[in-house]
């Protein structure tokens, strides 16, 4: 049971027993769902990790804790790596659940932790309060290794009710998140790690209720829902929710089919805002004119058939899209910043229509974001 981030007690060294055999030779496994825990310093992380591990949900869960995901590239704890410096030490938890609780970077820890595949079912990893998760969920795209072993199931951020109005308002220099752009592009405001954190989720927790009124709980959740308008969002003490699974573990949040926006709510995040754009349904040879569409928006931050005099300057963070396709299997499409995927949909949707929503800064009116997708398609006809 882990009581805090620096001396976890009642562990139990077992990196020398051995791997199950039986698991380490049957290639044919299916993936490990992963899901990221993350959110401002002193959210409630570690409480939630304690409660998931103390509760019964008959998973054997694998915990990474560390400095995973620092807001610095993920190259970066690759070389960090090549000198072959590996620390880590997989330890047993309660409900037969094993966790890695020294300070590593991610990727040796996940490959160091496959080795061990067959003893766990599950894997949670807790990032820093500093880390930006948009740095960390392409790592199951673009490493190969690793994403045929591994499926980001989701990103959880938990967020402190008492504080997170404060942070989002006034970003301190040091939170301030660089990305690859000039900040000098946006006239939006500088984004705290607060607004990262929040627009990446694909479940937020609003913890400690128990410490702010109901309106102030209801002006908070507002606000989060103005920044990510398709995260679902669950209000906690003590990070306890609901249940489990389907709300921490197993959300599929990356092979959903069906995704609500929410609306309604008053407040306007002067950073970071949610769009949706919808279409009629399309024919299969249209899917390639979407496929370009999503490259010049997210690989060249250029939005296709944009206003010459005003360009829309913008980042996005996360984008979700259903296609709906009746000549062929429908798609879904997914993107993490600039990394993104179009493919098969599991289930056909019960949606009648094309939908895409885009999370991000600076992207002005949802109109101008319609009309270029409409006219992509329109042009794609003809
Ligand atoms: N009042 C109150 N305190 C809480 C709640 N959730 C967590 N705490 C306390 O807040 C403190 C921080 O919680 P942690 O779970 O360690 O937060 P964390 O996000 O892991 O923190 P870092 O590892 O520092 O980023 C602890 O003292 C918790 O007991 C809550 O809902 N209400």
């Amino acid at each position: 049971m882990l009581e805090d981030d620096d001396a976890p007690p009642e562990l139990v060294d077992v990196s020398t027993l051995p791997v199950e055999q039986d698991a380490v030779e049957e290639p044919a496994q299916s993936r490990v769902p992963i899901t990221i825990v993350t959110g401002y310093l002193g959210a409630g992380k570690t409480t939630l990790l304690n409660y998931i591990l103390t509760e019964k949900h008959g998973k054997k869960i694998a915990v990474i804790m560390n400095e995973f995901g620092d807001s610095t590239d993920i190259e970066k704890p690759l070389t960090v790596n090549q000198d072959g410096q590996e620390v880590t030490e997989w330890m047993e938890v309660g409900n037969g659940c094993i966790c890695c609780s020294v300070k590593d970077t991610g990727v040796m820890a996940l490959e160091s932790l496959m080795g061990r595949r067959g003893t766990f079912d599950y894997i949670l990893l807790e990032t820093t309060g500093l880390a930006d998760p948009g740095n960390i969920a392409p790592i199951f795209w673009m490493d190969e290794s690793l994403g045929s072993s591994i499926y980001l199931d989701g990103i959880v951020t938990l967020v402190d009710a008492k504080n997170i109005s404060k942070l989002l308002d006034e970003p301190s220099p040091e939170e301030t998140v660089h990305d690859d752009h000039d900040d000098h592009r946006h006239d939006s405001p500088t984004l705290s790690m607060a607004h990262m954190q929040i627009s990446h989720a694909d479940v937020i927790i609003l913890n400690k209720a128990d410490l702010v009124s109901e309106t102030e709980l209801e002006a908070v959740r507002d606000r989060i829902s103005a920044i990510n308008g398709v995260a679902r969002v669950h209000v906690t003490d003590h990070s306890k929710t609901p249940q489990i699974e389907g709300v921490v573990l197993d959300l599929h949040a990356y092979d959903a089919v069906d995704f609500d926006i929410t609306k309604g709510h008053s407040h306007i995040d002067p950073a970071i805002s949610t769009i949706s754009i919808t279409h009629a349904p399309i024919s299969s040879s249209q899917v390639p004119a979407v496929d370009a569409w999503l490259r010049s928006v997210l690989w060249e931050c250029t939005l296709p058939n944009s206003p010459q005099d005003k360009p829309p300057r913008f980042d996005i963070h996360r984008l979700k899209g259903l296609l709906v396709v009746p000549d062929g299997p429908d798609k879904i499409i997914q993107a993490v910043r600039e990394i993104f995927e179009i493919r098969e949909a599991q289930a056909s949707s019960e949606s009648r229509e094309c939908k895409i929503v885009l999370i991000g800064r600076g992207l002005g009116e949802a109109e101008v974001w319609q009309r270029s997708f409409d006219e992509c398609l329109q042009a794609s006809l003809e």
